[in-house]
């Protein structure tokens, strides 16, 4: 069945902050001594500021509470991610996708006041996508893995799509791979790291694998054609 609806992560995905988040988290590592591994960062990506907070305090032992956590990341954060670049292909790709009157979500674990600052360079484009589902601190919604945050944008759309089936979700990370399958949706996995930093096994369960966004052909899922273009 074709696609009719497409959902788009954000970090690492329609914006290079991927980057920015491990900067920033080794500088807030390096006081006490420690590394922010690869490992580390594959389990944080995709999870609220909050859990994935949570997560680095338990696994390194960090000596900070979560809120001292949210404080010193969000000082760091505010700093970076005004600079935030769209990846590469995004803004050809999303505006074909509305031009053709396909309905595009945002569906992500970043806080909504980062999604303002890291969007600030960008705001025509992101005006594009409706609707856009943040996660904050304090929602009350299972992250990605879980497939919750998908199906509320699936949910949310004017015309929701007539099937999980029907929606094409755009990834970079494992947590959010594993959220589109168990939300019964097509997942486009565009790695932000190294291949070799996946599951073999999950990898292998997306249905398609692109090196960069612009590799990546409508036509596979009965969308029209998209044009050639000079640049990104
Ligand atoms: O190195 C990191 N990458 C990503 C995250 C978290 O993962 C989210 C990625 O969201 P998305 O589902 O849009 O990729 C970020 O907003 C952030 O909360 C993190 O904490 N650390
Ligand atoms: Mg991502």
């Amino acid at each position: 069945m074709s696609i009719t609806h497409c959902i788009f992560d954000l970090d690492g995905l329609l914006l290079d902050t991927e980057s920015i988040y491990t900067e920033c988290l080794q500088k807030m590592l390096t006081p006490y001594g420690k590394n922010f591994t690869t490992d580390m960062k594959v389990k944080m990506m995709g999870k609220s500021t909050l859990e994935a907070g949570q997560l680095l305090i338990r696994e390194l032992e960090l000596p900070m509470t979560d809120d001292e956590f949210l404080v010193k990341s969000n000082e760091l954060y505010i700093e970076a991610f005004p600079d935030a670049q769209l990846m590469q292909g995004v803004q050809r790709l999303i505006e074909y996708l509305a031009k053709n009157n396909i309905p595009i979500a945002i569906a992500t674990g970043s806080d909504e006041h980062l999604f303002e600052l890291k969007t600030r360079n960008h705001r025509e484009l992101f005006k594009l996508f409706d609707p856009i589902i943040c996660t904050n601190a304090t929602e009350v919604r299972k992250t990605k893995p879980e497939p919750d945050i998908f199906l509320e944008a699936a949910r949310k759309f004017k015309q929701p799509p007539l099937s999980m089936s029907q929606c094409l979700v755009f990834e970079d990370a494992e947590n959010g791979v594993q959220a589109a399958l168990a939300a019964e949706m097509k997942v486009v996995l565009v790695p932000s790291l190294p291949l070799a930093a996946y599951s073999s096994n999950l990898v292998k369960q997306a249905t398609v694998v692109l090196d960069k966004l612009t590799n990546f052909d409508p036509e596979m899922f009965g969308l029209p054609p998209m044009p050639p273009s000079s640049a990104s």
